[in-house]
C-alpha cells in the first residue's frame, strides 16, 4: 500500500483548470475515513513479482493525509461538506459507495490502531442490522438514482476515472452481495434469508428448460440452472438426480466432464433449500450442516465450491459453502466450519480439523449427506486413513449419550471403566443409526467391482487399495444404487486419441514438435515427476510458450495461481497467441475442469490405466471436443498396451506378429500418429538450445549436488542414470568422469555464454520455419524477410497432427 502525501495535492491545485478543483476541494473537509472505504487504485505489478510467494498486488491512493496520534494511525481523506453539496456540483468522492455513505462521525469512530508499525483496518460489516432504516434504499429509489446517473451529460461528470472506477467497484460489490455468500467473517454474517431477499431481481431469459421437468426439481431450481444455460440435463444427471432425490445412497459412474458434480450437487443444494424454507417457516435454528464433500485435490474442493456456488446464484436464498483444504487457515476453516451449510473438503485437513475440535464434529454429525467425489482416488496416497476415520467418526454416537455417569456426578473409577467398557462393547454390537445419504461418483471403477454393483451382491475387498474396501467402510443405509451413464466407453465422446512413438531422449523435442502443430497450443502436460515438471516448464519458456507449474511440491497459493494464470490464458498478454500450457504431476488429473483445454500430452506414460482416463479427461468436456496425446519410448511400449487394452475394451490389438510395438498399440480408440518428421528435424536445433539453457540454470540452482542433479535428469527422462541413453545423448553427460565433467560444464557456464545461446534461440524464434517451400519459387523475394514474422509459425505446407478425419 503506498499512501501519497498532501504535498502531491497541492502541487495539483497550481494552474488552469484545476483552479475548479481547488474551489470543489475547498467545499470538502478532510476527515478520518476509514481504509476500506478509500478509493484504492490498483498499480501495475512489475514482472520480476510473478513468482513472489504470497504476493498478490499492490494499491496506491493519493489525496489522502495519514496522522499518527499516539499508537492510533487515522486516514484523513476529503469528504463532501453534505450530499447536497455533492449532488450541486456533480461531483462524487469516488472513495464512498452511496449506499453506505458513511456520517462523518461514524467514520471517525473507525480509527485504525497500529502495532509494530503494521496498519490493520478496522472493518465495517457489509450491512449494519441496527442501522436507521433511512440509510438503507428502497429498490425503487436505487433505479431511479442510476437513472438519472445515466441521464447525467458527461461534462457534469469531471471526476470521470473516479466515477467510472466507483461504478465498477459497486457493481462488483453488488455482484458479490448476491453471488458470495461465503461471509468474509461468519461472525459479521447477518440475516442471510433478509440479505438476499432485499437484492435486485436478475433479469430474466426466456429459457425452454423442459428436459428438466421429469427430474422433479422445484420450479425455483430449474430457473437457477437456467441461468447457467444448461438447458438439458447431461445422462447421469438424468439418472443419477431422482434416485438421489427419492432418497438413495449411489454410486454414480460416467465419463469425464459429463456434469457428475452437478448430479450430485443439484440433489444436495435442493435438499437444503426445502430444509431452509421449512425453518423459517417455523421459525427453526439450523442444526448443522447438510452435506460434507470429500475430494482428493485441493484444486477439485474449490472447484466444486464454485461450481455450487454458480448453481446457487441465481437461488433466491443460498447456502453457505465452504472449502477445508490443506494450505489454508486452520482457525478460519474452524470459524467457517461452525456456520457452514456445505462443507467441501479434503480428508487429510477435515480429519485435523474435525479430531481437534468436537464443535466441529457436532455439526457435521447430522449432515443428511456425505458425498464421495472421485472415490477411487481417496484410496491412493495414503489419505484413505483419514476419510476412514472421518467415516467413523460420523457414525460414533455423541460423547454425552455415553458419559451418563460422569453427567451423574459418579466418582466410582472403577464402575465408571467398566460401564465404559460395556458401553463400547454395546457400541460395537449395534449398527450405528446413520440418516445420511452416501453418494459416490468417479469415472473410473474397475470391472469386477461393476458387475458386482450391478449384480447387487456383497463387497469383498482383496487389499486395502480396493475400491471395495472403502465401500466395506462406508456405512450404506442400504444396497446403494449403482447408476452408470457410460457402460460402453470410459472415454469422453468428443475425445481423439493419439499415440507418438519417439526415442526416450527425444521427448523434449516432440513435446515441442506436438504443441507447434496443434493451433491453439493451449495444452496440459503430464509428467509422472515433480523434477519433470520443474524442467520442462522453464523449457517450454525458453521457446517462447508460456508455461505453468502445477505440483504438490508447490505451496498452495502458488497452485492456484498457476491455474488462474492458464484459466485466463495469460499467454495470450505475452502475446503468443492462445498459447498457454499447464505442466502438472497427477495432481491436475482429476476433475479439474478449465474451459478450453483442446489438447492433453502425456509426456510420461501414466502409471494406471484410471490415470490415462483422468488426464485425458481435462480435454473434450461437456460437448466440447479435444486430443489426447501420449509420448512413447520404445521403453514404455508394452505398458501402453496394456493400458490400451484396459482402457478401450474392444481394443483391436493386432498383434500382427511382426515384432513391431506400433502396430499392437493401434485400437479403436487410440491412432498411431505418424507425425512429419521432416518437421521435427527443423525443430530440434531450437530444442537443444533451449534445453541448454534450461540445464545450465538448473545446474547452478542445484549447485554442489551433482550427482542428484544428474539422478533426476534420468529421471525425468524415465531412463537409467548410468544407461546407454544418458551416455548416449552426450549433451547430458555419459558415464562416470565424463558425465561429471558435462554436469560442472553447465553448472560452470559463464553469464556471457549464457547470454549468446539466449540471443542464439532468439534468433531462431523470431524466424519461421521453412518446411520445404523451395527456394526456386522464391526468385526475387528477400527469403530472410519471408521468413520473419510471427515465431513458431510455419512457412509452407504442415500435416497438423492428422487426427481430424
Ligand atoms: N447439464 C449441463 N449442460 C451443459 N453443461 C453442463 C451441464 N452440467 C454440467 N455442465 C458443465 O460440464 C462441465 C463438466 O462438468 P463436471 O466438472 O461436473 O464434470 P465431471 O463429470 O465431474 O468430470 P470429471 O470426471 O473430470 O471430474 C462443467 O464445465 C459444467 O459446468
Amino acid at each position: 500500500m503506498t499512501v501519497d502525501k498532501k504535498r502531491k495535492n497541492t502541487k495539483a491545485h497550481a494552474s488552469g483548470p484545476k483552479r475548479r478543483k481547488t474551489q470543489q476541494q475547498s467545499k470538502q473537509t478532510k476527515r478520518p475515513v476509514s481504509v476500506d472505504a478509500l478509493a484504492w487504485k490498483t498499480v501495475d505489478i512489475p514482472e520480476m513479482f510473478d513468482d513472489a510467494e504470497g504476493f498478490f498486488g499492490l494499491e496506491e491512493i493519493t489525496g489522502v493525509d495519514v496522522v499518527k496520534e499516539g499508537d492510533v494511525v487515522k486516514f484523513m481523506a476529503a469528504v463532501p461538506k453534505s450530499k447536497a453539496e455533492v449532488e450541486d456540483d456533480g461531483e462524487e468522492f469516488g472513495g464512498f459507495d452511496d449506499e453506505e455513505t458513511p456520517k462523518p462521525a461514524e467514520n471517525a469512530d473507525q480509527e485504525v490502531s497500529t502495532s509494530d508499525s503494521k496498519v490493520e483496518a478496522v472493518k465495517t460489516p457489509a450491512k449494519d442490522k441496527k442501522a436507521p432504516k433511512d440509510q438503507k434504499k428502497p429498490k425503487e429509489q436505487q433505479k431511479e438514482q442510476q437513472k438519472q446517473q445515466k441521464q447525467q451529460p458527461k461534462k457534469e461528470q469531471p471526476n470521470k476515472a473516479a466515477n467510472k472506477k466507483n461504478a465498477e467497484d459497486k457493481k462488483k460489490a453488488r455482484k458479490n452481495e448476491k453471488t458470495t455468500v461465503e461471509p468474509k467473517d461468519p461472525e459479521l454474517e447477518t440475516d442471510l434469508f433478509t440479505k438476499l431477499e432485499e437484492l435486485p431481481e436478475p433479469e430474466e431469459e426466456e429459457v425452454d428448460m423442459s428436459e428438466w421437468v421429469p427430474l422433479d426439481l422445484s420450479p425455483r431450481m430449474i430457473s437457477s440452472i437456467a441461468k447457467l444455460k444448461f438447458t438439458k440435463p447431461t445422462v447421469i444427471q438424468s439418472k443419477a438426480i431422482p434416485e438421489i432425490m427419492a432418497g438413495h445412497d449411489v454410486i454414480g459412474k460416467a465419463s469425464t466432464g459429463s456434469g457428475k458434480t452437478l448430479a450430485f450437487g443439484i440433489p444436495v443444494v435442493e435438499s437444503w433449500l426445502s430444509a431452509a424454507e421449512t425453518r423459517k417457516q417455523n421459525k427453526e435454528e439450523k442444526k448443522g450442516a447438510t452435506a460434507l464433500i470429500l475430494s482428493p485435490t485441493r484444486e477439485l474442493a474449490q472447484q466444486i465450491r464454485d461450481h455450487l456456488q454458480a448453481l446457487c446464484k441465481g437461488l433466491p436464498m443460498a447456502p453457505y459453502i465452504c472449502s477445508v483444504l490443506g494450505g489454508m487457515a486452520v482457525q478460519k476453516q474452524k470459524r467457517q466450519l461452525q456456520v457452514a451449510d456445505i462443507v467441501i473438503a479434503t480428508p487429510g485437513r477435515m480429519w485435523e480439523v474435525m479430531s481437534s475440535d468436537n464443535s466441529v464434529l457436532a455439526s457435521l454429525r447430522n449432515i443428511s449427506f456425505l458425498v464421495l467425489d472421485e472415490a477411487d482416488r481417496l484410496l491412493k496416497d495414503g489419505s484413505f486413513k483419514e476419510a476412514e476415520e472421518i467415516f467413523k467418526a460420523l457414525d460414533r454416537p455423541p460423547v454425552e449419550e455415553n458419559n451418563e455417569d460422569q453427567k451423574m456426578g459418579n466418582t466410582d473409577e472403577e464402575g465408571q471403566e467398566e460401564e465404559e467398557e460395556e458401553s463400547e462393547e454395546e457400541e460395537e454390537e449395534e449398527e450405528p443409526v446413520n440418516k445420511r445419504q452416501t453418494l459416490i461418483f468417479s469415472a473410473t471403477f474397475n470391472k469386477n467391482l461393476q458387475q458386482k454393483l450391478a449384480g447387487k451382491s456383497k463387497f469383498k475387498a482383496t487389499s486395502t487399495q480396493d475400491m471395495e474396501y472403502l465401500l466395506q467402510k462406508l456405512n450404506f443405509r442400504e444396497t446403494p444404487k449403482f447408476v452408470d451413464a457410460n457402460p460402453v466407453h470410459q472415454m469422453a465422446e468428443n475425445l481423439k486419441e493419439g499415440l507418438i512413438m519417439c526415442g526416450d531422449m527425444e521427448k523434449d523435442l516432440y513435446l515441442y514438435a506436438t504443441l507447434m502443430l496443434q493451433p491453439t497450443r493451449r495444452a496440459l502436460v503430464f509428467t509422472n515427476s515433480v523434477n519433470s515438471v520443474r524442467r520442462l516448464t522453464p523449457l517450454l519458456e525458453n521457446l517462447n510458450l508460456p508455461a505453468f507449474p502445477l505440483h504438490s511440491g508447490m505451496i498452495q497459493q502458488a497452485r492456484l495461481r498457476s491455474i488462474d494464470r492458464f484459466k485466463a490464458n495469460e499467454g495470450a498478454k505475452k502475446k503468443n497467441g492462445s498459447a498457454a500450457i499447464l505442466v502438472a504431476t497427477d495432481v491436475a488429473a482429476r476433475g479439474l475442469d478449465i474451459p478450453e483445454v483442446d489438447l492433453v500430452i502425456h509426456y510420461h506414460v501414466p502409471r494406471a490405466a484410471e490415470d490415462y482416463v483422468h488426464r485425458s479427461g481435462r480435454t473434450a468436456r461437456a460437448s466440447n471436443s479435444g486430443t489426447s496425446i501420449l509420448l512413447c519410448g520404445p521403453k514404455e511400449a508394452v505398458p501402453t498396451q496394456r493400458l490400451v487394452a484396459k482402457v478401450h475394451a474392444q481394443a483391436e490389438v493386432k498383434a500382427g506378429n511382426s515384432g513391431n510395438n506400433t502396430k499392437k498399440l493401434v485400437s479403436s480408440g487410440l491412432r498411431t500418429i505418424d507425425i512429419d518428421r521432416r518437421v521435427v528435424a527443423k525443430l530440434r536445433e531450437r530444442v537443444d538450445l533451449a534445453k541448454k539453457i534450461a540445464d545450465a540454470v538448473q545446474a547452478k540452482t542445484m549447485g554442489g549436488k551433482e550427482d542428484d542433479w544428474m539422478k533426476k535428469a534420468a529421471e525425468d527422462l524415465g531412463v537409467e542414470y548410468d544407461s546407454e541413453e544418458l551416455e548416449k545423448a552426450g549433451k547430458w553427460g555419459g558415464k562416470g568422469s565424463f558425465k561429471k565433467q558435462k554436469q560442472k560444464e553447465a553448472q560452470q557456464m559463464s553469464k556471457g555464454e549464457l547470454a549468446s545461446l539466449r540471443a542464439a534461440l532468439r534468433d531462431l524464434l523470431s524466424k519461421r520455419i521453412n518446411t520445404g517451400v523451395s527456394e526456386r519459387y522464391l526468385t526475387g523475394l528477400d527469403v530472410s524477410e519471408l521468413l520473419k514474422g510471427e515465431q513458431g509459425l510455419f512457412l509452407g505446407q504442415v500435416d497438423g497432427l492428422g487426427l481430424d478425419d
